[in-house]
């Protein structure tokens, strides 16, 4: 079973990944982008660019998933473990798309369905989504605004894109209040996670 946290920069998501480590010591623990590869390291590069052209890193981003499928996700599924994974397409339908919203080269009507579709043929859909909801301001003062993404008009824009993609597929989806304290919301998150390893 495939689970994965989604949110805005700063909405706890580590917090939360820290929490279901200890309470599922056997799962697969997992992210994107990933930090153990030369397509996340590439990544990683490209966040810190001011400059980077937002094409170019839609792919970046893309190419990182495709080798996490392969490596990590496809490998880990197959054996029957549980997977956790911060962060994942969802990320890029939001961010890459907010992005790309403004992109002057990019000659498509709705950039969100056009990241969508490219994954469409090669990805694997989470079983769950656990999307943990922090309004804008909040996020980019708790993500201390330590890279070109996490600013507040940025983020408002990624969380409406958030908002169409639960929309399109409100049973994937958990929407989880992250403005409660750490302990509530991993109660939470932790409560929603049992539910569906026992539904499985
Ligand atoms: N529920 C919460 N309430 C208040 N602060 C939080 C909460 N969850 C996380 N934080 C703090 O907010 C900051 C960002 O949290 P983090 O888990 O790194 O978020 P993310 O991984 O989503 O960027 C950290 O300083 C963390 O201690
Ligand atoms: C996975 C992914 C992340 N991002 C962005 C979100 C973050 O601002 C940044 C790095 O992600 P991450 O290291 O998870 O940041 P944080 O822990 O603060 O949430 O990359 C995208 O724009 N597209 C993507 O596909």
């Amino acid at each position: 079973m495939l689970v994965t946290l989604e949110g805005l920069d700063g909405s706890g998501k580590t917090t939360v990944r820290e929490g279901l480590q200890a309470a599922y010591p056997d799962a697969t623990f997992t992210r994107e982008p990933t930090n153990d590869s030369w397509y996340g390291e590439a990544v990683y590069r490209s966040i810190g660019d001011d400059d980077a052209d937002s094409l170019a890193e839609l792919f970046l981003y893309t190419a990182d998933h495709a080798a996490h499928l392969s490596r990590v996700i496809e490998p880990a599924l197959e054996a029957g473990d549980l997977v956790i994974s911060d962060r994942y397409s969802d990320s890029r339908f939001a961010y890459q798309g907010a992005t790309l919203e403004v992109s002057p080269r990019l000659d498509v009507d709705d950039p969100l369905e056009y990241v969508v579709d490219i994954h469409e043929p090669f990805s694997i859909d989470p079983d769950l989504t656990i999307y943990l909801d922090i309004d804008p301001e909040t996020a980019a003062k708790r993500a201390g605004a330590t890279n070109k993404f996490e600013r507040a008009d940025y983020l408002e824009s990624v969380a409406e894109n958030y908002e169409r993609l639960i929309a399109r597929e409100p049973a994937r989806f958990v929407r989880i209040d992250a403005t409660q304290p750490p302990e509530a919301v991993l109660e939470a998150v932790t409560g929603v996670v049992a539910d569906a390893v026992a539904d499985e």
